[in-house]
């Protein structure tokens, strides 16, 4: 199945310069968005992960149905003020600012085997930071598993140290 088809590429949004990948159209067909799981769970299934972990609101859409093929955890990392119990909170630079993501300082735990899952790899930032706070945990991560993957922005050099998986390409 060809899942380009299934993107929805927006220009100039949300601003002047920025190819934006809609990803809704996909989600909303129930056999490409199977498709899609199903194809990244088959490449990540003799990993020995034990858990799936996603950054905040996108990566979820992937992140959630890949743990439940692959019959493993979930933990989200969410924006900071947003979890009810005791947090761990990595704090780190972006470009432009700085930010946090934020997770139950129980749920990743020493030594467990983790996919860090995310819908889309860019410049690598979110998915970088999010290992950076699975490991601070004392986690291992198995691998990065993205729907897209946009080549040209440097996010594959950024995460080289681990293995990292993305179903559909675009140069940005
Ligand atoms: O590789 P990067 O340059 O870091 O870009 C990729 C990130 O950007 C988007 O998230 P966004 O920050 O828009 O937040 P969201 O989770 O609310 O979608 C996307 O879901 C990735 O997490
Ligand atoms: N071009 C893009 N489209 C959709 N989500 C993104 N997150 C970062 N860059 C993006």
């Amino acid at each position: 199945m060809d899942l380009k088809q299934k993107i929805r590429v927006i220009p100039d949004y949300p601003r002047e310069g920025i190819s934006y990948k809609d990803i809704t159209p996909l989600l909303r067909d129930g056999r490409a968005f199977r498709y899609a799981v199903q194809s990244l769970a088959a490449e990540c299934k003799n990993k020995g992960a034990e858990l799936v972990v996603c950054p905040k609101a996108r990566g979820l859409m992937i992140g959630a149905p890949l743990a439940y093929i692959l019959g493993i955890g979930l933990v989200v990392l969410r924006k900071p003020g947003q979890l009810p119990g005791e947090v761990f909170t990595w704090h780190y630079d972006l470009e432009f600012g700085g930010d946090a993501l934020e997770v139950h300082r129980d749920a990743i735990r020493p030594g467990q085997k983790v996919l860090v899952a995310d819908e889309l790899l860019a410049t690598g930032g979110t998915a970088y930071n999010a290992i950076r706070l699975v490991e601070e945990l004392g986690a291992e991560v198995v691998g990065a598993v993205f729907l897209i993957e946009l080549t040209g922005l440097g996010g594959r050099v950024k995460l080289r140290n681990y293995d990292t998986i993305s179903l559909v390409q675009y140069n940005y």
